[in-house]
């Protein structure tokens, strides 16, 4: 395997970039010259339709060894435990649901055998919807590379730093960063020891950020926080399997190469990497907890305004100051289902058992909120100004309700008794 150097960023959401690993590698004023420089093969890559309004339209122009069409037919692959929209393994099941971590595997595994599908809804074919996925991984994907044709990814490490050699560049993340990588884009995970991580497979419109309304022009993510690989290739003539998930399916072909061989690339199709330390993050300063809503760091809109197909939502460490306030989430049902993860420390809602790469879901108008000892602890504090330090949190929060994988429903991970954190609330007095 090939190892890269250190990878370096270039600073933006979305703009457009122009970067090349040889210098004269991008042509220049033009797209596709009659013989691109370097006897290179330009290839554009598209993430929307070529008539998608200009600040809609996401596109990629690539110089590349090969290209890309240079293989045979795929055929079909292990599944393993990925599953895809349209969700029908199990019924509709309204209940909360709450998953210990993931373990570490016990066999060598790279990160495509790790990936297990916990639920999802809408259909990767209509381009609605989501899947979401844990993974684990103990050794480096060798000779194989992944993407999804499905949907763009937006990966949140747990545990371990992890690098994602892609098509367009090196993105080296952890605990704490989240990584987009667009739909289409190729891609191997290389690890030093275990990781674990989710994955939100998003079928629908890209991640943007957010509209910030009266919050201004500056705040939550800042656009400039997001970091996108410069271009970076292998020249490698070994036989690489190139994995993808294509209409829920895992398919595979072998190239006599590479595909990690673009050695410039410009456009706004790219994949890249946030900081969640860098979140300007937004809460009162003076009573009652707003909602959640103030903590969303990307947004796949859906075609209802304000109603997304999922918000990227995290919470990060932040001051509460709060007068005469119950700080702690607030018991509630939402139209929208919320599946939860926790990178690492202690969420606010939840005193035990939710647990650093362990998961929860609360589906369409389920009641849920504070466990009990939460509640205990919130209405009895001290109201000094206070810090909620060294804990992550984050929820992927869609407009459609998650149906659960038949793994997810009968894993020894799902906690059975997961409603009793909620038993036991004295009643309120009136009498
Ligand atoms: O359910 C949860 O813990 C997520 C959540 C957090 C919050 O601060 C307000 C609403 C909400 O759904
Ligand atoms: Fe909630």
């Amino acid at each position: 395997m090939t190892r890269s150097n250190a990878p370096a960023y270039q600073s933006g959401f979305a703009n457009h970039f122009a970067t090349e690993a040889v210098e004269g590698a991008l042509p220049v004023g033009r797209n596709s010259p009659q013989r691109p420089a370097l006897g290179l093969y330009a290839e554009q890559l598209s993430g929307a339709a070529f008539t998608a309004p200009r600040d809609h339209n996401l596109r990629s122009w690539l110089y590349r060894l090969r290209p890309s069409a240079q293989h045979g037919p795929y055929q079909p692959f292990d599944q393993g435990r990925v599953r895809s929209g349209p969700f029908t393994e199990t019924p509709p099941n309204p209940n909360r649901m709450r998953w210990d971590p993931l373990p570490m595997p016990d066999q060598p595994t790279d990160w495509v055998e790790g990936l297990t599908t916990y639920g999802g809804n809408g259909d990767a074919d209509s381009g609605a919807g989501v899947g979401i996925h844990l993974y684990v991984a103990n050794r480096s994907m060798v000779d194989r590379v992944f993407y999804s044709a499905d949907g763009e990814l937006l990966i949140v490490p747990q545990q371990g730093v992890q690098r994602f050699v892609t098509e367009m560049g090196v993105i080296e993340a952890g605990p704490g960063h989240v990584v987009v990588i667009p739909r289409g884009v190729r891609f191997r995970v290389e690890v030093d020891g275990e990781v674990r991580g989710y994955v939100c497979e998003n079928y629908g419109a890209p991640f943007r950020l957010p509209d910030l309304g009266p919050i201004g022009s500056n705040g939550l993510a800042n656009p400039r926080d997001f970091e996108t690989p410069v271009a970076w290739f292998e020249d490698v003539d070994r036989p690489t399997q190139c994995v993808q998930k294509y209409g829920g399916q895992l398919w595979a072909t072998t190239f006599d190469h590479s595909p990690l061989d673009v050695v410039g690339w410009h456009g706004n199709y790219a994949p890249y990497r946030y900081d969640t330390a860098r979140f300007n993050t937004i809460g009162t300063v003076s009573y009652d907890h707003p909602d959640p809503s103030i903590f969303t760091v990307l947004t796949s809109p859906s075609d209802t305004p304000g109603t997304a197909n999922c918000d990227f939502v995290i919470f990060p460490p932040r001051w509460m100051v709060a007068e005469d306030t119950f700080r702690p989430p607030w018991f509630h049902r939402n139209v929208m289902s919320e599946f939860m993860g926790l990178i690492f420390g202690e969420y606010d809602a939840k005193a035990g058992g939710f647990a650093p790469g362990g998961a929860s879901l609360h589906n369409r108008m389920s009641g849920h909120g504070p466990d009990q000892a939460s509640w205990n602890g919130a209405t009895k504090a001290d109201l000094k100004p206070m810090k909620i330090e060294n804990t992550l949190a984050f929820m992927f929060e869609t407009r459609m309700p998650i149906r659960t994988t038949a793994w997810a429903e009968t894993t020894p991970l799902m906690q059975l008794d997961y409603d009793d954190c909620w038993t036991g609330f004295e009643k309120g007095r009136v009498g």
